[in-house]
């Protein structure tokens, strides 16, 4: 053998190995045999679904170890009579361990030279399927308190703000709530975008039946496919009746809140049921027509991401007849106090205060902040503060907020001024002079909370008792003026 024969052996060697690696790690059962039907791959998750070692099935027919109907053999026969795959099948069997199996599989042929000359399988196990779809969907019910029976909280009037870009956005959802079209909204993190699916909701025809929402990042891949179908009874042990999320928003709205994060596969499949406008549920043979109005959402521009290759331009399309855009808190400072009020009069209200207003200092740490986690950042950041604040208080101040909230805002700013340009450093200037008061007052009353103990002050503060003695020095402040007189 040449020296390169060796090396291109040694090379596919290295291949296969990792090739089977790969094939190990997968959490779907992988199945392969030869048109005999004898078993050349099994790998561990397979092992798992039918509890079985692989050494006992590799090397040995189909017919040999399947019993009630030799499975393999079924999909065996079927996938060499169409030469096609076989996808989304439904099959109960016995193995000769007397073990029953439920599986959801697809099969595909193995062609050499245009003859098939194996067949593999790639299977899911429907119970446990099945279990994680039951708990996924009861935690949706349980994760949200929704008022209206229609499973929303929100309508379009109760989006706060001033700004004229989010009155803007309130307007265009007024408009395109009562026609049927597919709406995506495009907005980061916090800043409401699933508030203004159930305003649009609750504004259009399709208000008296369901708003169901799923978070698509929050579910596990395997999962999503059999969430949004839904499966039959019977289909396998166990199994009831599920419908998917398709099926449960029936002339009402989907909500696909964060699509940016659906993987490729489904994306493709999604397109499918859009396309087609019919479901067929895992395990059923009838399929039924898909009537509800979609409405997605994205944090990510998913223009961007079909350039790059990460979403498909053909759903981006279908996906985007309406785009509404909502613009971040930091491009809208105007929001902040009237948003501020009505996250105060709410929490008011829970934990018994009688808080009336912020505090200009406050009011003005909070307009140069710049939000990353928007309005359910800020809805925290009063949360946090009024969580502490004492009973009798009737102002929310800065020494209100807790340290690490103060922490961040004051990074914030410190990075802020590293990159500024000569206006925004002069403005910085003017920014420094007012958090170095702000550290005075918020030091101060922490002191006096503390009886002028610096070292309880500093461990409130989440600094070291060092670093408090060092800005103590810096502002000019005694601790010892805020001791109790004996
Ligand atoms: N304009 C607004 N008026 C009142 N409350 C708002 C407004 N915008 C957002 N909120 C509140 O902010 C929080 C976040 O809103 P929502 O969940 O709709 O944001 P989102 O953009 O969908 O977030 P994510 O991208 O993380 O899913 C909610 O508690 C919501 O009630």
């Amino acid at each position: 053998m040449t020296d390169n024969a060796k090396k291109s052996l040694e090379e596919l060697r290295r291949e296969n190995r990792l090739l089977h690696e790969i094939i190990d790690a997968i959490s779907e059962g992988v199945y392969a045999a030869d048109k005999d039907g004898t078993i050349l791959i099994y790998n561990r998750a397979f092992e798992r679904i039918e509890a079985t070692e692989r050494q006992s099935m590799l090397g040995r027919k189909d017919t040999e170890v399947y019993s009630l109907p030799p499975m393999s053999n079924l999909q065996r026969r079927a996938v060499l009579q169409s030469k096609a795959p076989l996808l989304g099948q439904c099959m109960t069997y016995q193995l000769y361990t007397g073990k029953k199996v439920d599986i959801v599989y697809n099969s595909y042929p193995f062609l050499e030279n245009g003859e098939i000359t194996a067949i593999y399988s790639i299977n899911r196990d429907l119970p446990s399927i099945n279990e994680l779809l039951i708990s996924v969907v009861n935690s949706f019910d349980r994760s949200k308190s929704k008022n209206r029976l229609n499973g929303t909280s929100f309508t379009l009037d109760d989006i706060i703000g001033v700004s004229q870009s989010i009155r803007q956005s309130v307007k265009q959802a007024r408009k395109i709530a009562p026609t049927p079209s597919t709406v995506m909204i495009y907005g980061e993190t916090g800043t409401g975008k699933e508030l203004f699916a159930q305003g649009i909701h609750n504004a259009s025809s399709y208000s008296a039946r369901p708003f169901v929402a799923v978070n698509c990042a929050a579910i596990p891949e395997t999962l999503m496919e059999s969430l949004l179908l839904g499966t039959v009874k019977g289909a396998f042990t166990g199994a009831i009746d599920t419908p998917g999320l398709f099926e449960q928003a029936e002339n009402g709205t989907l909500f696909l809140d964060e699509i940016n994060s659906l993987s490729l596969p489904l994306q493709a499949k999604l397109l499918r049921l859009l396309q087609d406008k019919r479901v067929r549920r895992l395990g059923d043979k009838k399929e039924r027509k898909i009537n509800c109005r979609i409405i997605s959402a994205t944090n990510q521009s998913l223009y961007e991401m079909a350039s790059k290759g990460s979403f498909r331009e053909d759903l981006l399309y279908r996906l985007t007849p309406v785009i509404l855009h909502i613009t971040p808190l930091r491009e809208r400072p105007e929001d902040i106090p009237v948003l501020a009020l009505e996250f105060i009069s709410r929490f008011n209200k829970q934990l018994n205060l009688h808080i009336k207003t912020l505090s200009p200092e406050l009011l003005e740490l909070f307009s140069q902040y710049n939000w990353p986690g928007n309005i359910r950042e800020l809805e925290h950041a009063i949360e946090s503060a009024m969580s502490i604040v004492e009973n009798a208080a009737s102002e929310l101040m800065v020494e209100d907020l807790p340290s690490f909230l103060l922490k961040r805002m004051f990074g914030n700013f410190a990075s802020n001024v590293n990159n500024s340009t000569e206006v925004e450093r002069t403005a910085a200037i003017q920014l420094t002079e007012y958090l170095r008061q702000c550290e005075t007052d918020l030091i101060k009353g922490i002191l006096k909370f503390n009886n002028g103990n610096v070292s309880d002050s500093a461990k409130q503060l989440g600094i070291s008792r060092q670093d408090l003695h060092y800005r103590l020095r810096k502002l000019g402040i005694k601790s010892a003026t805020y001791k109790p007189s004996l």
